[in-house]
């Protein structure tokens, strides 16, 4: 990756180890998302993408490493550094379901008044707002009950940007949705990171429509970025592991099994239990 100044970028780690009991997530990751990008980050199942976002929010710790946010320091952060800046970042994951007991509109409300002293005009305008960059001011008074899955998510878009965030971190945002619903989605992040000046960064099993978006993609696995780039670079890495993670092999080097003893060896140890 070019250097780039300072300014330039808004998510700097460095030298990132981190562990779960023996097993090695991240073994000396280093990566820089930039002000202004969609990024993506894929790779393999349990290769350790979510683990990524909660380190880069500060939910988790690493072994060692660096991880810097618009230039703080996310590790030296107290509790209130924190929380500050965890309100300045959107996160859209795939079980951030809404309330439903609270109709669409309330649900974008619920951030604006948990964190704002907003009076109900402004709360109503912003709101209103919000649903209109989903499309979806129209739809304020349904219940999440009442919503197509593609709707849902949208409306869990519009809580997520409530707050008018700098960065959103999506995980796997369209999971679970029909090829329209998921197009539509698929734009939208473009759209909204780029009228609101915002920085995503997008973990998603839908390479290609993930890669159509993105300005720079990370590939991960086993610990490590195995390639990294733009679309036309990753499309033009003709290494084995990425092109098995890009085109959707079933086989090739990058392992489908959770590490393991060998199976025969399991098999015959009766004595033990699992
Ligand atoms: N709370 C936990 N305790 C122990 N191990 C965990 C925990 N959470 C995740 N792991 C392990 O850490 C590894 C990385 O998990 P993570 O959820 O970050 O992967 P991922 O790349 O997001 O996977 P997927 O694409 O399947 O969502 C996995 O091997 C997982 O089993």
């Amino acid at each position: 990756m070019s250097v780039e100044s300072d300014r330039d970028v808004l998510v700097r780690i460095r030298g990132l180890h981190f562990r779960r009991g023996p097993r090695v997530i991240f073994d000396d990751l280093s990566l820089d998302i930039l002000r202004g990008s969609v990024t993506a980050v894929m790779g393999p199942s349990g290769t350790g993408k979510t683990t990524l976002l909660k380190l880069i929010t500060g939910q988790l710790r690493p072994d060692a490493g660096s991880i810097e946010v618009d230039g703080e320091d996310v590790l030296r952060l107290d509790k209130a550094g924190l929380y500050r800046l965890r309100r300045r970042m959107g996160m859209l994951f795939q079980s951030g379901a809404l309330l439903t007991d609270l109709d669409v509109f309330e649900n974008v409300a619920y951030p604006l008044r948990e964190h704002t002293d907003l009076n109900e005009s402004m709360l109503r305008k912003l709101v209103l707002l919000k649903l209109e960059a989903v499309g979806l001011r129209g739809a304020r008074d349904l219940m999440p009950s009442q919503l197509s899955g593609g709707m849902a998510r949208r409306v869990a878009l519009a809580r997520a940007i409530a707050l008018d965030p700098m960065m959103i971190l999506y995980d796997e945002p369209f999971t679970g949705q029909d090829p329209i619903s998921l197009g539509m989605l698929v734009s939208l992040v473009r759209q909204l990171n780029d009228a609101a000046g915002m920085t995503s960064i997008l973990v998603s099993h839908d390479v290609q429509e993930t890669a159509s978006i993105a300005d720079y993609l990370y590939i991960l696995s086993q610990g490590r970025i195995i390639a990294q780039g733009t679309r036309e670079q990753i499309e033009g890495d003709d290494s084995e592991p990425v092109r098995q993670f890009m085109d959707g092999l079933p086989d090739g080097p990058v392992h489908f099994h959770y590490p393991a003893s060998p199976l025969d060896e399991d098999l015959r140890s009766p004595g033990r239990r699992r």
